[in-house]
């Protein structure tokens, strides 16, 4: 009887690509595998196994896929999903990228692909040498060339001088002509994913039109409502709230177990993707994220401890004390860091 109990087919797992292997059952869906490790599907030791079951085999994958830990700070990666909700912590980084040639040029950008300015390089760099105390192990861009633009220039700042490497999974070729063959060269590494749905929102008909002519034209309320609320989307393209559903989700679905399972982020992305996923961060309400504004190239800090983001602001500058003292482990990230560095 019992053994009929225990072999009674509650669910299944199934298996989604590099984000793991997930339970469903009934109307519960659970990640039993976090993102970063990848599964092997294999037969128990003398072909199959006496129940037919096959064998699932969890092992963290290469750097060419996902993650890499940083041994000066590695998190520990066994446990439940509620026991590393209580014992790890990490840094989130935010930031919106630097200023682009149609910020400069006051032109609606959302979805079209511009790079930087000269001083949107500069304020990169400036974010980056804001971070660079910060452990990062793994980084997240848009889809967009002024993201990464940004992600890669702050990271030429950062004191512990790991490499940045962009993960190419869109086809089994792109993934292992990209492969690195060495694990000294891969601890050495950051992965950088980018994904589209942190690209900015997709602004519509105002894509390369001019910001003051098109509030001279339709009236400074209605362009400011198609800018700032957070339900209303501006012609044919998106509001905060449609951007927020593919960038939110992305987040809990994609980020947040990294978090959990001790991993420090850095997002660099845009104004209103960013506003989304602080709405959601800060518990923002519709109305509060009406007067939410981003600035360029200015790094936000987030502790993730206990399941819950505690918003640390924006660190001024490298040498300053108070950032390093909000936990323990930044500071003791910090203090290895003037040891291997002097
Ligand atoms: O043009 C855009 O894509 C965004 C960000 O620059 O503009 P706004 O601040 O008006 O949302």
């Amino acid at each position: 009887m019992a053994n009929a109990m225990l072999h009674q087919t509650v669910g299944t797992l199934q298996l989604h690509g590099s984000s793991g292997i997930h339970f469903q059952g009934g109307n519960n869906s659970v990640r039993l595998v976090p993102k970063g490790f990848k599964v092997e599907v294999g037969f128990c030791k003398r072909g199959i196994c006496s129940s037919g079951e096959k064998k699932f085999s969890v092992i963290q994958a290469s750097a060419s896929q996902t993650s890499v830990f940083d041994p000066v700070l590695s998190p520990s990666n066994n446990g439940t999903h509620e026991s590393l909700k209580k014992s790890n912590e990490a840094a989130l980084i935010l930031i919106r990228h630097g200023e682009s040639l149609w910020n400069e040029k006051n032109l609606f950008t959302g979805c079209v692909d511009v790079p930087l300015t000269k001083k949107g390089v500069e304020e990169a760099i400036e974010a980056g040498k804001r971070i660079s105390n910060i452990p990062v192990d793994m980084i997240f861009t848009s889809a967009l060339i002024r993201a990464q633009m940004t992600a890669m220039l702050a990271m030429t700042q950062h004191r512990r001088k790991k490499v940045p490497i962009i993960m190419h999974n869109e086809n089994e070729q792109a993934r292992v002509w990209s492969q690195i063959h060495s694990e000294d060269t891969i601890k050495q590494s950051i992965p950088v994913i980018a994904a589209w749905q942190l690209n900015e929102r997709m602004y519509g008909e105002l894509q390369g039109l001019n910001k003051q002519e098109t509030a001279d034209r339709f009236g400074k309320e209605k362009v400011h409502e198609w800018r700032r609320s957070y339900d209303i989307p501006p012609p044919n393209g998106e509001s905060l709230e449609m951007c927020a559903e593919r960038a939110v989700a992305y987040f809990k679905d994609e980020i947040e177990p990294q978090l959990l399972s001790g991993k420090n982020v850095m997002i660099a992305a845009h104004g209103n993707s960013l506003r989304s996923i602080i709405m959601y961060l800060d518990k923002l309400t519709s109305q509060e994220v009406i007067s939410l504004e981003l600035s360029t190239g200015i790094p936000m800090l987030y502790i993730f401890k206990e399941g819950k983001f505690i918003r640390r602001g924006s660190p001024i500058a490298p040498t300053e004390a108070g950032v390093y003292a909000y936990t323990r482990k930044l500071a003791q990230y910090r203090q290895k860091l003037d040891e291997m560095l002097h």
